[in-house]
């Protein structure tokens, strides 16, 4: 490995310290940043790698750093902090800002990432494997990495923070990080065992040991090149007046064949009454957190309650469910659609405001279908005029396809289906009020239909191919 990345020390005492002001300001304006809302009143250092020398015209510290948020505990962030005596221009969007006094005293510290000497480090640290401090970058040895790839940030609004390699990988990097085993490393590595042809196989990570935890830091995956992502394409569609069954039935085989491989290598289980009633308690759960959270829930929240008495009800029945590793965050932006016409799913994180343990619980299947069907929801009811008939040909076409691969059509379990997808809406009420105020009309429209309608089942499944059935404007 190259000489510049070999020099690794721990902190010096101050480093945080001088650190301190410039992160309180910069921190919470970042997209990733988790603890919106709260005022960060404060840093502990987790880890401090230096992966380039602070003292020489380019410096580079990987920092994990606990954002205090008091009186809750703060979440641990993973930073990548350059240091330059002055930003080049073409850096200033990357500014964090001047540091005063300390190891770092007038020198000028900057989000590191959009920098293309330390991306290049982090690339050939995973290319020669190397263990720098706490930091393990490993490799899958079957895959190579060619030298000198040419590194550009993605600039997309992003959970975490991606790196695209000379169109060739792409290196997430995680940015709110939890110990633990993490479902973005762990799915796509067992998919790839497994063959499954509908995920970038994972080529390298980032794990570390700190402070006695393990902690996967960042995946590397093969970059799905001139790929556009099914959200883009759905509203284009959309924008155009088109049909996008064709593509949501292929979005549904794609989904069974991912279903299909995790159930065949990772553990599946039976969940009975007392499985459901824990499930349904959470579902609960959630609609009284969300329900403090976002005010405008309230007058809905007696009709959404319905919706999860009524599986706890057929579970009083006896009635069972199979439960199994799923993507956990499925919508139409974790697909990948190629020029081939391949689809590809990616980012198995889970929901980010889930704990790592229970993102890694098995789920019914539905959990994803659901995620989906409101996927289309959203894109229709973010369209001008909204377009709920296309959205309806979407969903329809889209449990075709996966009953086609899986031999189960989601719509055959109407109850179920349709207290994930009210659970999925009041998650998106919460994520949308925190994120994207702009855009909390969306997942509240759903919630509205969710509530006032009866809870009647859908109508039986429609024919697969149905003419385009977008609304015409009122
Ligand atoms: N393997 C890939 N090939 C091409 N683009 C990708 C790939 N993985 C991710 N992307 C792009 O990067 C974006 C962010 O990736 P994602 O895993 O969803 O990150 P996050 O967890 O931060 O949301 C995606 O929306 C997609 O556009
Ligand atoms: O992709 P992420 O892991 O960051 O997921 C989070 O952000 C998503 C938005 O970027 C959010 O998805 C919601 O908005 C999408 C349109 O932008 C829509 O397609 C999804 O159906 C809707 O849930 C996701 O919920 C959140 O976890």
């Amino acid at each position: 490995m190259s000489e510049s990345v070999s020099r690794t020390l721990t902190s010096s005492p101050g480093l945080l310290a001088s650190l301190d002001p410039l992160l309180r300001e910069w921190l919470p304006r970042q997209r990733w940043f988790a603890g919106k809302g709260r005022p960060v009143t404060g840093f502990s250092l987790v880890s401090a790698v230096e992966l380039l020398p602070s003292d020489s015209r380019l410096g580079l510290y990987h920092l994990v750093v606990r954002a205090e948020q008091s009186p809750v505990p703060g979440d641990c962030y993973q930073l990548l902090i350059g240091v330059r005596e002055a930003l080049p221009p073409r850096l200033a969007p990357a500014l964090i800002g001047h540091v005063e006094e300390g190891p770092l005293a007038g020198r000028t510290v900057y989000e590191a990432l959009y920098d293309p000497r330390p991306a290049e480090v982090l690339l050939e640290a995973l290319r020669t494997q190397a263990r720098i401090g706490g930091l393990l970058f490993e490799r899958d040895p079957d895959q190579e990495i060619r030298p000198g790839l040419v590194p550009r940030m993605v600039t997309a609004e992003q959970s975490n923070s991606s790196i695209v390699y000379g169109d060739t990988f792409i290196l997430k990097l995680l940015r709110r990080v939890v110990p633990g085993v993490n479902p973005d490393l762990e799915l796509p590595l067992a998919l790839a065992r497994e063959g499954c042809p509908r995920v970038p196989p994972p080529t390298a990570w980032i794990r570390a040991e700190l402070a006695g935890d393990p902690y996967v830091l960042g995946v590397l995956q093969p970059f799905v090149q001139g790929a556009s992502d099914g959200w883009e394409l759905a509203l284009r569609e959309l924008a155009k007046g088109e049909d996008f069954a064709v593509e949501a039935r292929a979005l549904g085989r794609a989904t069974a064949e991912v279903h299909t491989a995790l159930a065949r290598t990772l553990p599946t289980v039976t969940l009975g009454h007392t499985q459901l009633e824990l499930m349904t308690a959470g579902m609960v759960e959630r609609l009284e957190a969300a329900t403090q959270a976002v005010p405008a829930l309230r007058p809905y929240a007696p009709g959404l309650r319905s919706t999860f008495e009524a599986l706890a009800a057929l579970a009083a029945e006896g009635r069972t469910w199979t439960a199994q590793r799923v993507h956990g965050d499925l919508h139409l932006g974790q697909c990948l659609r190629s020029p081939a016409g391949q689809w590809w799913l990616i980012d198995f994180e889970g929901e980010p405001a889930k704990s790592l343990t229970e993102r890694r619980l098995p789920q019914p299947p539905l959990r994803d279908i659901a995620g989906m069907l409101r996927s289309f929801d959203y894109a229709a009811h973010s369209a001008d005029p909204p377009a709920p008939g296309w959205a309806g040909a979407c969903r329809a076409a889209y449990c075709s396809g996966y009953a086609e691969v899986s031999g189960v059509d989601p719509r055959t379990d109407p109850v179920l289906l349709r207290a994930c997808e009210t659970d999925k809406a009041i998650y998106e009420v919460v994520y949308e009020a925190r994120h994207r105020p702009d855009w909390l009309s969306v997942p509240l429209s759903a919630v509205r239909r969710l509530a006032e309608d009866d809870g009647a089942p859908p109508s039986p499944p429609p024919p697969l191919t149905s003419p385009s059935s977008r609304r015409p404007h009122p």
